[in-house]
């Protein structure tokens, strides 16, 4: 500012025309000194930036420091490549990366994963930021600690071996009607099929979850649109929902769909308040609450309440909603990936396709038309060992996100700072070359009775572990142990195999990166094998 002030004295006797001259200079000193000291708070942040970085990551390994000032590789994670995950999980047991404010640690062995899981003491899941607003901030799934416990008790028997057996027979209608809707779009020669399995995953989940509430249309427009909300909660996404944005679209389907469970839900109330069977989902869950009013009125509230395993309060229609969307939710990427994965591995090994085949028959003694129940099912011993192998070599959910609460001690040496993402990686357990011989092939009978596979509890992580282990998992091998079972007793289908359909493409979970080109037909004598 001085030498402004000196070289003003010096144009005192300026003229008109050189007043503008004056301006114009003042003006560039003004902005000037506003550039820099926008430019010094930037390098200063920078600075703060790259020193906090270094000491957060410690001796763990990761980049020496932030190559991209602030915003870090997040070019990069706008398209994540699944080799570069990979290269990340091998690049130590403990690795790093930060990308804007955000500190992420990748714990990529068996055991780091499983002790991360398995501390609610220290760390919590998360989701991207939007996820709070898609979901609401008053969803179970943001509960932690005793909350979340409780929550959960009144969920856990909605996928009981009882309830199952009551979802199996509404399952099997839809998945008749989109296995001859696979036929169909087969009808003008192979196609890919990502999409229709996704959709067919869709209508699985909302007619088990919402029974016959909900109708044809609603079906049809939420299995159709679902993908803007997978879109919504890309891992990197804008974290404002502004208008025809990813998240704005994603909200807009799932405000839609929580209006129609909430529906659905005051249905399912009045349905088993009158003593009606219980058909689905939310009937089940209603049923448990009208059981719970009754033994209040029979032994009192407190000693009701007492009886913690059974009683479940009353929930309101936009708790019930809410819960309910986070099945499809959970559900949905994961089952459709399942399923792609399976339909095409099946169809690469005529022999996996055969040996199915051979089993179904043989316990339906030839008869073709017996829809299985859930005695049938547990007999399937072979597809059963097909299903758990394309869990392991295609693992649907390959890393969970959580955020430290407080200081998380993962190691003796490292200490993951509070506030950080810390990611249990569930793929390198799965492909752990010392329990699963060729990990990268896919052998089924490694499930056998008594063998290395079976025998190592602890590598199968395919649904999590801990308080928030996956509330589905009984239900998702129902679901794909009937489905493959019966798909390959009465259908044919052929892979057409491209240069990318062993890569493999990161949305939300993982698919063939060719989006699975198949074609499909009906075996005209399908008790013959
Ligand atoms: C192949 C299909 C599926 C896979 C691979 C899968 C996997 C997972 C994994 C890895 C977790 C995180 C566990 C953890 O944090 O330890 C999880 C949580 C969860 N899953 Fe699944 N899942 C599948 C299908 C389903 C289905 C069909 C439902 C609902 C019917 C479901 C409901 C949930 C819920 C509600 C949670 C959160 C539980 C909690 O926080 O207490 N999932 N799942």
């Amino acid at each position: 500012m001085a030498n402004s002030t000196d070289f003003l004295g010096g144009l005192n006797q300026a003229s008109d025309n050189s007043s503008l001259v004056l301006q114009a200079y003042f003006w560039c000193q003004q902005n000037a000194s506003i550039w820099s000291i926008l430019f010094t708070a930037f390098v200063a942040l920078c600075i703060y930036d790259q020193i906090s970085y270094i000491i957060k990551k410690g001796s763990i390994v990761g980049p020496k420091f932030k190559i991209w000032p602030i915003m870090g590789p997040f070019l990069e994670s706008m398209n994540p490549k699944f080799e570069e995950y990979k290269a990340k999980w091998a690049s130590g047991p403990l690795s790093c990366v930060s990308v804007f404010h955000k500190f992420v640690v990748i714990a990529s062995t068996r055991d780091l994963a499983r002790k991360t899981l398995n501390s609610p003491m220290f760390v919590k899941p998360c989701v991207v930021d939007v996820a709070i607003k898609i979901l609401r901030p008053t969803n179970w799934v943001f509960m932690d600690g005793k909350d979340h416990v409780d929550y959960r008790r009144s969920l856990n028997p909605l996928f009981s071996r009882k309830a199952l057996s009551v979802y199996l027979p509404p399952m099997a209608q839809v998945q008749n009607d989109y296995l001859e809707r696979c036929v169909k779009q087969s009808e003008g020669g192979p196609t890919t099929y990502m999409h229709l399995f996704r959709e067919f995953m869709c209508a699985i989940s909302l007619r088990t979850f919402c029974g016959t509430y909900i109708t044809e249309s609603q079906v049809k427009v939420i299995s159709d649109n679902y993908f803007k909300i997978t879109e919504a909660m890309e891992l990197v996404n804008f974290p404002i929902i502004l208008p025809f944005t990813k998240p704005w679209y994603g909200k807009q389907m799932a405000d839609m769909t929580m209006e129609i469970f909430e529906k659905c839900a005051q249905m399912a109330k009045d349905n088993m308040a009158a003593g009606k069977e219980v058909t689905c989902t939310m009937d089940a869950w209603c049923k448990l609450m009208v059981e719970s009013k009754q033994r209040e009125a029979e032994i009192g509230v407190s000693a009701a309440k007492a009886d913690k395993k059974s009683y479940v309060r009353e929930f309101t229609n936009k708790e019930i909603s809410e819960t309910v969307f986070t099945f499809l939710f959970a559900s949905q990427d994961a089952t459709s990936s399942a399923c792609t994965w399976l339909f095409q591995i099946i169809a690469d090994r005529p022999e996996v396709m055969h040996k199915i085949r051979e089993e179904q028959l043989r316990l339906r003694n030839n008869d073709c038309t017996v829809e299985a129940d859930l005695d049938l099912i547990d007999k399937m011993d072979y597809t059963h060992m097909v299903v758990k192998e394309a869990l392991r070599y295609r693992p649907p959910v390959t890393m969970v996100p959580y955020v430290v609460k407080k200081p998380y001690p993962v190691t003796p040496d490292y200490t993951v700072p509070k506030g950080s993402m810390v990611i249990p990686t569930l793929w390198p357990a799965l492909h752990d070359p010392e329990v699963y011989e060729n990990p990268d092939e896919f052998i089924p009978e490694r499930w056998l009775p008594g063998s290395p596979a079976n025998q190592a509890q602890s590598n199968w992580l395919v649904f999590g572990t801990g308080p928030h282990v996956c509330i589905g998992q009984n239900y998702v091998m129902m679901n794909l142990i009937s489905l493959m079972g019966k798909a390959c007793m009465l259908y044919d289908w052929k892979h057409t195999i491209t240069e990318k359909s062993e890569d493999i493409r990161v949305f939300a979970t993982i698919f063939p990166d060719d989006d699975c080109i198949l074609q499909f037909s009906k075996r005209e004598h399908p008790e013959v094998l």
